[in-house]
């Protein structure tokens, strides 16, 4: 049976609450870039910026509306004349435009923040709806702090503002004090009680101050709601906003369940999740839903063995509907035969011999015990039967210091087989003095070469991931350290790379 949906109306706005997340502030051309990847994937509303907010920001919201075609694009105004004149003004080139306009409607911001009587701010809005429909034919109206404001209040204001000419009502959960059911009922008794509500798109906005923002939204879509508005990443102010890709991905994954359709081309998502977090430098937690490196990655050999049987009996959704090229199944202390197996497979290896493959996965569960992940260059070294090249060297110390007045100097320390090897470098920056001094290790060894080194930091230097390259007798390995310290994991980077050279050596000479 062929059930038609409504549609769910995608208004992102990355680009004006997510920006209000401290730190997350972008400039013009940021703002165009992502709101290029935005319209890519067929968001249906932009909220580009607060075009009163500053001229950087009005700029910024212009840019966006002439460079955008196909998607609505939006810019906030509090309720009064000189902030939707100056919305108004930002929108002109678009070939779709949209001002958002609202005012707080809950007696704690109105008596305190606003320090305004009732009446007044219902006369405000009124105003405002009007004057922003002088600019435009789409207006939305945001009962800022709905959530926490009287219902008869919120009745009479919504019924006011959508005869002054408001197509959209958003009754946003400001300060993400809702509860879904809660929050869903709200939606039911608006639409019930206000008597021309059949005019007007209903819209969530919430904020995840309780982790509920999606959970919220999600309800009041089943309570009526068509347009729901989220950030990519779930980026906002404080704890964030609802997440437009989890948003997405449950009204797709839960067809049985909810009565709308995106009109979203989900395979954008990761692409445009990754560029928001480098424009920001605000990195992506792993286990973040659909964009989390680990979303769609497996390291238990309960989970692997069942992935390998039948896709879906661990998965939900395709990594590749999203955007990532693939699922992973990663090997580490957790897996089990099968995916060894396997992935020995795809490296051309076959195992006539059980009792073989046997030892060789002892061999690959003591190795796991001490590394984090396992590589194809340590199932290679498995098969040598290398000995344990871990024990081989020892990153003994690792220092960073800053001399007053001059760049950091770091020290490194490493024994190898059992003779202390150490170096001290200079730097223009910590990183850079670290790689300097592996630089200097690596010297002393006439017949090591360091190819190259990378480092992946994300936000600060503090943060990332190293790759080292070492070449040895023309054979090129990568070592890769991860940490939160990179100075840690750059020398973890170099102490995997000499440990695979070693294993390669040795099994080059037959050991
Ligand atoms: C829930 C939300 O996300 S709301 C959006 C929040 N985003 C931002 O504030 C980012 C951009 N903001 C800004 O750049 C500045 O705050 C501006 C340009 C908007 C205003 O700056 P200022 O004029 O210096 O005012 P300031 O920010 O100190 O205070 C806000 C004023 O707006 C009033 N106000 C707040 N909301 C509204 C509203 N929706 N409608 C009308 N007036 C409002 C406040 O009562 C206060 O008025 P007062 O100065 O008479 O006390
Ligand atoms: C401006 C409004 C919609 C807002 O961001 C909020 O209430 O959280
Ligand atoms: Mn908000």
């Amino acid at each position: 049976m062929n059930t038609i949906k409504d549609k769910l109306v995608i208004f992102d706005t990355t680009l004006r609450d997510g920006e209000q997340s401290p730190g997350a502030s972008m400039t013009k051309e940021e703002k165009v870039r992502i709101a290029t990847m935005l319209e890519r994937m067929k968001v249906d509303v932009i909220e580009a910026g607060f075009a009163i907010a500053s001229q950087g920001d009005f700029e910024a919201v212009q840019a966006v509306a002439e460079t955008v075609k196909d998607s609505t694009v939006c810019s906030l105004a509090r309720a009064m004349g000189p902030d939707i004149i100056r919305a108004g003004e930002s929108l002109k080139k678009a070939n779709s435009g949209r001002i958002h306009t609202f005012i707080a409607t809950s007696p704690i911001h109105m008596k305190y923040k606003l320090q305004m009587e009732p009446e007044d701010v219902l006369r405000q809005a009124v105003e405002a709806v009007k004057s922003a429909r002088q600019f435009t034919d789409d207006v939305e109206f945001s009962l800022e702090d709905g959530s926490r404001s009287e219902p008869e209040f919120m009745y009479r204001i919504i019924e006011a503002v959508i005869k002054a000419g408001a197509g959209t009502i958003n009754i946003p959960d400001t300060v993400g004090y809702g509860e879904p059911e809660e929050y869903g009922a709200m939606f039911k008794r608006v639409i019930e009680n206000v008597p021309n509500s059949d005019k007007a798109i209903f819209s969530t906005h919430c904020h995840n101050d309780l982790g509920l923002a999606v959970a919220n939204s999600l309800s009041a879509v089943m309570n009526g709601v068509r347009q729901v508005e989220c950030t990519i990443n779930g980026l906002g102010e404080r704890a964030g906003n609802a997440s437009l890709e989890e948003i997405v991905m449950a009204v797709r994954t839960r067809q049985d369940l909810y009565p709308v359709d995106t009109g979203i081309d989900t395979t954008h998502i990761v692409p445009t999740s990754r560029l928001v977090s480098s424009i920001t430098g605000f990195p992506v937690q792993p286990n973040k839903a659909i964009v989390g490196a680990n979303a769609f990655a497996h390291e238990s050999g309960i989970h692997q063995d069942g992935i390998l049987k039948h896709r879906e009996t661990y998965e939900i959704m395709r990594a590749e509907d999203v955007g990532w090229g693939n699922n992973r199944l990663v090997l580490g202390k957790h897996s089990g035969r099968a995916a060894v197996k396997a992935r020995y497979e795809e490296l051309g290896v076959t195992f006539a011999d059980p009792a073989e493959f046997s030892v060789l996965f002892q061999r690959f569960k003591d190795l796991a015990d001490k590394k984090h992940e396992i590589f194809d260059e340590d199932l290679q070294s498995l098969i040598s039967g290398a000995a344990d090249p871990v024990e081989h060297y020892q990153l003994t110390d690792l220092e960073v210091r800053s001399k007053s007045g001059s760049n950091p100097r770091a020290q490194l320390q490493l024994t190898i087989d059992g003779e202390v090897c150490s170096c001290e470098a200079e730097g223009s920056g910590p990183v850079d003095a670290t790689f300097k001094a592996i630089e200097s290790v690596v010297g002393s060894n006439a017949d090591l070469k360091l190819y190259s080194v990378n480092a992946v930091t994300q936000g600060t230097d503090s943060q990332g991931s190293v790759t080292v390259r070492l070449e040895r007798d023309g054979r090129l390995v990568n070592g890769v350290g991860a940490d939160t310290d990179i100075l840690i994991a750059s020398a973890k980077a170099y102490l995997d790379a000499l440990n695979l050279l070693a294993s390669k050596n040795s099994k080059a000479q037959g050991v």
